[in-house]
C-alpha cells in the first residue's frame, strides 16, 4: 500500500509510513483486525444487545474512566437527551445503572432486600485506613445491650448502634437543641472582626477601622469547620492542637483521593494533613476524660462502644475522623456557596435581612428557630433550597443482591446502581426554566420542597442524611449572623466561581483550583 500525503512534511510522513507498512504488513494487518474487532464489540454491545435484551436497561458507550459524575452528565445530556429510563454503563469491569427519575429513585430508596449500601461504606472505613479487626469488632461482633447509654436490645454490632445514636442526638430533640447551640456559640464567638482578622488578611490594621479582606472559601471553611469541631469536641481538641481545623482543610479538599486510592507518591500531601489529623485526633483519644469533658454525648457513648469491643485507639482515632468529615465538608462548601450566590445577586441581601430581622437584637441572634420557619423567610429558604440544588454532586450507590425490576427495567444481580443527584436536579421537567441557573424563586412560586421526589440533596431511603435539620439550622444561622453584623463587597468584581463538578465527592462539590475569591468584609454601623 502506497500512503499519500503533499509537501515537505508531507513527503516526510509519507516515506515513514511507506517504510513502516512494507516492513511491516504484519503490523498493518493486526491493526486492521484491531479496528474491525473493536467495531464489532461496539456494535453488538451498545446497539444489538440492548435490542436483543430490550427488558436490561441500554448500555452507553463510555471510555473516560476518572471523571465518572460529569460524564455521567454529560452522556446522558447529549446522547440520550433528558431521558427518565436507567440507562447503564462500565466502568473498569463494574457495571452501573443510572437512575435518572425520581420515581424510580423512590423505588430504589424503598428496596432494602435485593438492594444494599452497607458494602460501599465498609469499603470507605477499609480505605481511610481502619484495620479489618476493627471492621470486625464494630460491624460482625455483638455489641452486649447496656455497654452503652442507648438501647440495645437487639444487641446490633457498635457500628450500627453508633448510626442510631448520631440519629437520637441530631433528631428535633433536647440533645439537637444542645449540639445547635454550640454552633451558635462557635458562630457568635468567631465571627466578630477582630477573629476574622486574625484568619484573613488585613486590610487596614488601624485601631478604630473595622474591615478585612478574606478569601471567601477559605475563610467559610476556617470558620464552619471550628464551629463544627467545637459542637462535637467542646474547646478540647482545639486546645490538644490548635491547628487541627485549617489541617482539616488541606486534608478535605484532597480526601477524594481516599476512595480512589491514589499511589503514595501523587497523593503525599493529603497523606501528610490525614496523619496529623490522626495523630491529634489519637492525642486527643488518650488524654485523661478530665481533659475533654467537653465532648458530645455520641461521642462519649461511641468512644465507649469502642472500647467495650476492643477496639484501639489508632481505630477509634480513625473513626472520628470519619465523622469530622461527616459534619464539616458539605456544611462548610454549602456556606461559602450561599454566600458567593447570595454576593452575586445583592437584591437578595436586603430581603433576607428584612425577613429574618425580628431574629436580631443589635446583630445578636436571639431566635434561630425564626430563620428556619419557611413562612416567615421564605427567600432565605428559597436560596437554601435552589444552592443545594446546585451545587449538589454526590450519588447514592447500591450493590444489587438479586436480580430487581426498577420501573420496569431489570437490573442484574452482581451490578451496581447509582443516583447522581446533579442528574435529578437538572431535569428540565421539574425545574423548567433554566436548570443551570441561580433562580431562587422558582422555589417561592411551588410550594414543593422536593420538586415530586427530584431535589435530594441530602440522599433518600437508609441512608437519608441524618444531619440535615442541624445543618440547615446551622448554615442559615452563620449566614445571617453574617449579613446582619457585616457589609460584603467582592474585591475585583470577582465572577461566580467555577464548581468542581469533576472531582468525585461525598456530596457538594468544591470549586475548581484558584477559583477562590476575595471579600472585603466591614462591620456594620
Ligand atoms: C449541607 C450539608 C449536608 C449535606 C448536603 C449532606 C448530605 C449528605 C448525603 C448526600 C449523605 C449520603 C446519602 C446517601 O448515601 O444516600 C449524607 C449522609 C450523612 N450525613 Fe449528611 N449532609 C450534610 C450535613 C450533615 C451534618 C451537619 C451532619 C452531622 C452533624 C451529617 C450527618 C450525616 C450522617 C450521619 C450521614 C450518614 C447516614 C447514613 O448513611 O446512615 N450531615 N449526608
Amino acid at each position: 500500500m502506497e500512503v499519500e500525503t503533499t509537501g515537505i512534511l508531507g513527503r516526510w510522513w509519507r516515506q515513514l509510513l511507506n517504510g513502516i507498512f512494507q516492513q511491516h504488513t504484519t503490523l498493518w494487518a493486526f491493526s486492521i483486525l484491531l479496528l474491525v474487532t473493536w467495531a464489532a464489540w461496539r456494535v453488538i454491545r451498545f446497539t444489538l444487545t440492548p435490542k436483543w435484551h430490550p427488558e436490561e436497561p441500554p448500555e452507553v458507550p463510555y471510555l473516560i474512566p476518572g471523571q465518572c459524575r460529569s460524564a455521567i452528565h454529560v452522556v446522558t445530556r447529549q446522547q440520550l437527551g433528558n431521558i427518565r429510563t436507567p440507562f447503564a454503563f462500565t466502568i473498569i469491569g463494574a457495571k452501573f445503572y443510572v437512575i435518572s427519575d425520581a420515581k424510580h429513585a423512590a423505588e430504589v430508596d424503598k428496596n432494602t432486600s435485593t438492594l444494599s449500601f452497607e458494602e460501599f461504606v465498609l469499603d470507605f472505613l477499609r480505605n481511610t485506613g481502619l484495620s479489618e479487626s476493627a471492621i470486625q469488632a464494630c460491624y460482625f461482633q455483638k455489641l452486649a445491650n447496656g455497654a452503652v447509654d442507648f438501647p440495645n436490645t437487639a444487641e446490633d454490632p457498635i457500628g450500627l448502634l453508633i448510626h442510631q445514636m448520631h440519629m437520637h442526638e441530631l433528631y428535633p430533640g433536647e440533645k439537637q437543641k444542645a449540639l445547635v447551640a454550640r454552633f451558635l456559640h462557635s458562630f457568635n464567638r468567631d465571627l466578630r472582626i477582630d477573629q476574622i482578622r486574625a484568619a484573613g488578611s488585613p486590610r487596614e490594621d488601624r485601631p478604630g477601622v473595622k474591615e478585612v479582606n478574606v478569601s471567601l472559601y477559605k475563610w467559610c471553611a476556617h470558620f464552619f469547620t471550628r464551629a463544627g469541631g467545637y459542637a462535637y469536641f467542646g474547646d478540647d481538641l482545639s486546645r490538644i492542637d490548635p491547628d487541627f481545623a485549617d489541617a482539616f482543610y488541606t486534608f478535605d479538599e484532597l480526601s477524594w483521593q481516599i476512595n480512589y486510592r491514589i499511589p503514595e507518591p501523587f497523593s503525599k500531601d493529603m497523606r501528610a494533613a490525614k496523619n496529623h489529623l490522626h495523630r491529634s485526633l489519637k492525642k486527643y483519644i488518650m488524654a485523661p476524660k478530665s481533659e475533654r469533658s467537653e465532648q458530645t454525648w455520641l461521642l462519649q457513648g461511641a468512644e465507649a462502644g469502642l472500647r467495650a469491643m476492643g477496639v484501639q485507639e489508632d481505630d477509634i482515632a480513625t473513626l472520628f475522623l470519619t465523622m469530622y468529615m461527616t459534619i464539616n465538608t458539605n456544611t462548610r462548601r454549602t456556606t461559602f456557596w450561599m454566600l458567593a450566590f447570595l454576593l452575586h445577586n445583592p437584591s437578595l441581601i436586603e430581603t433576607i435581612r428584612q425577613e429574618t430581622a425580628q431574629a436580631f437584637e443589635g446583630g445578636e441572634l436571639v431566635n434561630h428557630e425564626h430563620l428556619v420557619d419557611h413562612s416567615l423567610c421564605p427567600h432565605l429558604e428559597a436560596v437554601w433550597l435552589e444552592t443545594l440544588r446546585l451545587i449538589s454532586n454526590g450519588s447514592a450507590v447500591r450493590c444489587v443482591n438479586e436480580d430487581t425490576v426498577v420501573g420496569d427495567m431489570l437490573f442484574r444481580k452482581g451490578n451496581k446502581v447509582i443516583i447522581p443527584y446533579r442528574l435529578l436536579h437538572m431535569n428540565e421537567n421539574a425545574y423548567q426554566q433554566d436548570p443551570e441557573q441561580f433562580i431562587p424563586n422558582r422555589f417561592l412560586e411551588k410550594e414543593n420542597r422536593t420538586r415530586g421526589g427530584y431535589w435530594r440533596p441530602f440522599g433518600g431511603g437508609k441512608t437519608l442524611c441524618t444531619g440535615r435539620f442541624v445543618a440547615e439550622q446551622s448554615i442559615k444561622a452563620c449566614i445571617c449572623t453574617i449579613l446582619h453584623r457585616f457589609d460584603l463587597e467582592i474585591i475585583g468584581g470577582a465572577p461566580l466561581p467555577e464548581g468542581d463538578v469533576g472531582t468525585p465527592g461525598l456530596g457538594i462539590m468544591g470549586i475548581k483550583a484558584g477559583e477562590d475569591f476575595s471579600v472585603k468584609i466591614s462591620e456594620r454601623a
